[in-house]
């Protein structure tokens, strides 16, 4: 199990933590209830820039609190988050709208608005209050839009669009914010297998130059394996296992936080570290 990230550090007058400004996320000691429940519990993590990272977990093991609490939408009722060196409570909300995007695991698309205008949304922290989207701005959701495939429906009410296609339309979004951080919950859930790659595809090609970080929830172990570069396993709100694919994606974590029995070792594509499952029957 690799060791949790701890660090102390001295807090300036802007909430600034200089002596931690090259990761992207940091975590300390970071705990969450709804009401009576501990959704998250004590934990420490460091998040770096240039990196795609999986949480993988049993349902209600808390991946989604968690994501919420890196995206600002929920606060710690213990220990801090630290985003770029700088308390996530201390971004105003449109700055950090420009910093992290989400593609979450329930949406509402909205009546009536078609799928161009639903990508435009994620422009919003991008235009200033009371004006129109800007040359720039179009041309984002049309770089958003054709990266996902979704030119011809962009017309279309977005209401009237199937299940995984409202899905790929939440993605466009969370790309035309043009944030260094996206975050995907099961963003590919919906998804058949061509539209899935295409999407963690396009996410590896984000983090190419360095600057950027993704974070995904996903219940699928041979993407997670396929795709990330470090793996958290959750385990009822605690980390079971962090770190590098290679060395946390083994049988023995999956059998020991999901309590099936795998094998891990190369696919026909030499893939390294793709997971059979033992579909036994009981
Ligand atoms: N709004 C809420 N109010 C009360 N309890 C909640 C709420 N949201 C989540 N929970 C509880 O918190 C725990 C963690 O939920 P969370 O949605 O973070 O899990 P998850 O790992 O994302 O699950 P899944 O894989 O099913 O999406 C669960 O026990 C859940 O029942």
């Amino acid at each position: 199990m690799a060791a949790p990230y701890s660090a102390s550090s001295l807090e300036n007058d802007s909430g600034d933590y200089a002596m931690e400004t090259n990761s992207r996320f940091i975590l300390e000691n970071v705990s969450y209830a709804h009401g009576p429940n501990r959704a998250v519990d004590d934990i420490s993590l460091r998040l770096e820039a240039g990196k795609f990272y999986g949480f993988v977990g049993p349902n209600g093991c808390g991946k989604t609190t968690l994501l919420d609490l890196l995206c600002g939408y929920r606060t710690p009722d213990q220990g801090r988050i630290l985003l770029d060196g700088k308390k996530i409570g201390a971004y105003p909300r449109k700055e950090l709208a420009k910093k992290i995007a989400l593609a979450p695991q329930e949406f509402q698309l909205g009546l009536g608005f078609s799928v161009e205008e639903v990508v435009m949304m994620g422009r919003h922290p991008h235009i200033p209050r009371f004006a129109s989207p800007s040359k720039e701005d179009w041309q984002e959701v049309d770089w958003a839009i054709s990266c996902i495939g979704l030119q011809e429906l962009r017309h279309k009410n977005s209401s009237d669009l199937s299940g995984g296609q409202k899905q790929r339309v939440i993605v466009a979004r969370a790309l035309a914010q043009k944030a260094e951080t996206l975050l995907f919950d099961e963003a590919t859930a919906n998804l058949d297998i061509q539209y899935s790659l295409q999407i963690f595809n396009l996410a590896r090609r984000h983090i190419k130059d360095g600057n950027n970080t993704v974070i995904a929830v996903l219940h699928d172990m041979n993407l997670a394996a396929a795709y990330c570069d470090e793996v958290l396993f959750l385990q009822e709100g605690r980390v079971h296992s962090f770190g590098p694919t290679a060395r946390t994606m083994t049988a023995e974590n999956i059998r020991q936080v999901f309590q099936v029995e795998a094998r891990v070792g190369a696919d026909l594509y030499q893939q390294p570290h793709q997971i059979s499952l033992n579909y036994k029957r009981t």
